[in-house]
């Protein structure tokens, strides 16, 4: 509890339960992105604990409670069109159950994603089959589309490996207290390490509009099956034992202990391989440039040329910068009306379908729909818009 938030102006304050909740504004001469609580029966504030990486400050933006679970947070002045919606949870499955693991008031970010993202893929498969190999050569083919998610683990560094772009080399005590507090999606001991995603691994690579690229493994996959991100899931397996045993040992990067670890973990690894309640791919790593082949076919990849794939959303800049408008929510399409756009542009009407909206923390929020996008020349009765369209029943 606290005396209440620093003074601000600019930013929004939505109605949820018996509660308040206060985001963003104008604070310190800064565009802020804190989130504060007012409870309305005690008459006290909340500081919640605020999962998930945050939208960047911004201030002249609306909000509206979506479902009694979720905040929408739209638009701001300077904000451009990719960054525009965002969802705060409040009270979804994810959060409540944060809140009973953390013991406190939790809320959770959540990017809005116009349209359908890819799904994020995860690949897993014995230690030694090919993953990495493949991984690395999808990310150098496509670099605008793919994004690795980048694990932590508790395991040393091999020659080559770096920090931060590999893994996340860490203490095991801090991974085990960064778990508790959960700023993870899943985590496993492997090979008597431990291994973990971070949900901001996650994140960072779809909020750069990037497929999301997760090498975990089987217990991992189990995790994120249970969890919001809705992954494909693809296991690759070796075409024998023997086979196996010999690009491990080829490799060279374990030592003798190790890699019979490996080789005894990899026969429970390929049973649950066929498990196709988790796997919708069962792929065989034989030939490399085949089994290459097949993954990019299964990724809708065959027919791409490498060099023409760009970022997505990039031409549609029709909330670029709204601020200062208002909202409101109609049978789950949110009607945005006025706001300055760009001074050279005049107020317009757009709406915006959330039916169909999909994923949520950790991870977006997508399947946002554009419905209609008017400029105020468009419109019926120029300035007059909103009188007239209630006098005429619709907008
Ligand atoms: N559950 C889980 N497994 C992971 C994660 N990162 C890597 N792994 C798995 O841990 C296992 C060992 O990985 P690594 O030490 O890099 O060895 P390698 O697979 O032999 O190259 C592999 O099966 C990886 O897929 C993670 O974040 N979570
Ligand atoms: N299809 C293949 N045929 C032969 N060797 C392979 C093939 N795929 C990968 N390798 C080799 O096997 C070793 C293990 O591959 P790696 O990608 O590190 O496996 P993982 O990431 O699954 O542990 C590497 O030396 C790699 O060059």
């Amino acid at each position: 509890m606290t005396g209440g938030p620093v003074s601000r102006c600019h930013h929004t304050v939505t109605t949820f339960g018996n509660k308040l909740v206060l985001f963003g504004g104008i604070r310190d001469s800064k565009p802020s992105n804190d989130v504060c609580i007012f409870d309305t029966t005690s008459r006290s504030w909340i500081v919640p604990e605020v999962l998930g990486s945050p939208p960047i400050g911004r201030h002249g933006h609306s909000a509206l409670l979506l479902n009694e679970e979720r905040i929408l947070m739209l638009g701001g002045q300077g904000i451009p069109f990719h960054d525009a919606v965002w969802f705060l949870e409040v009270d979804t499955p994810y959060v409540r159950k944060q809140s009973q693991l953390l013991n406190t008031t939790v809320v959770a970010w959540s990017k809005g994603i116009f349209g359908n993202l890819p799904r994020p893929v995860v690949i897993c498969g014995p230690s030694g089959v090919g993953k990495g190999t493949l991984i690395n050569r999808l990310m150098k083919d496509f670099p605008s589309m793919f994004g690795f998610s980048v694990s932590h683990t508790t395991r040393q560094p091999r020659h080559l490996e770096r920090n931060g772009v590999h893994y996340h080399f860490t203490e095991r005590s801090w991974m085990e207290s960064a778990i508790q507090e959960g700023k993870f999606l899943e985590s496993a001991d492997v090979h008597g390490n431990l291994y973990g995603t971070s949900i901001a691994a996650v994140e960072s690579v779809a909020n750069d509009g990037k497929r999301c690229i997760l090498d975990i493994d089987v217990q991992g996959a189990r995790a994120v099956k249970k969890s919001a991100l809705d992954a494909a899931f693809i296991f690759i397996a070796p075409p024998s034992l023997e086979q196996l045993e010999g690009r491990l040992r080829g490799r060279g990067t374990e030592n003798e202990e190790q890699i019979q670890k490996r080789l005894k973990n990899a026969k429970a690894e390929l049973e649950c391989g066929r498990d196709s309640s988790i796997f919708n791919h069962y792929l065989i790593n034989d030939d490399l440039d085949e089994c290459y082949s097949e993954l990019k076919r299964l990724l809708g990849l065959d027919l791409v040329d490498a060099n023409e794939v760009q970022g997505a959303n990039s031409n549609q800049a029709w909330l670029d910068s709204i601020h200062g408008h208002s909202a409101a929510l109609v049978g789950g399409n949110v009607f945005v009306i006025g706001g300055d756009i760009d001074p050279n542009v005049e107020p317009a009407l757009i709406i915006i379908d959330t039916n169909c909206i999909v994923g949520g923390a950790p991870g977006q929020t997508t399947r946002l729909r554009l419905v209609l996008h008017k400029h105020r020349s468009e419109l019926p009765n120029g300035n007059h818009f909103v009188k007239t369209s209630k006098e005429n029943g619709h907008l």
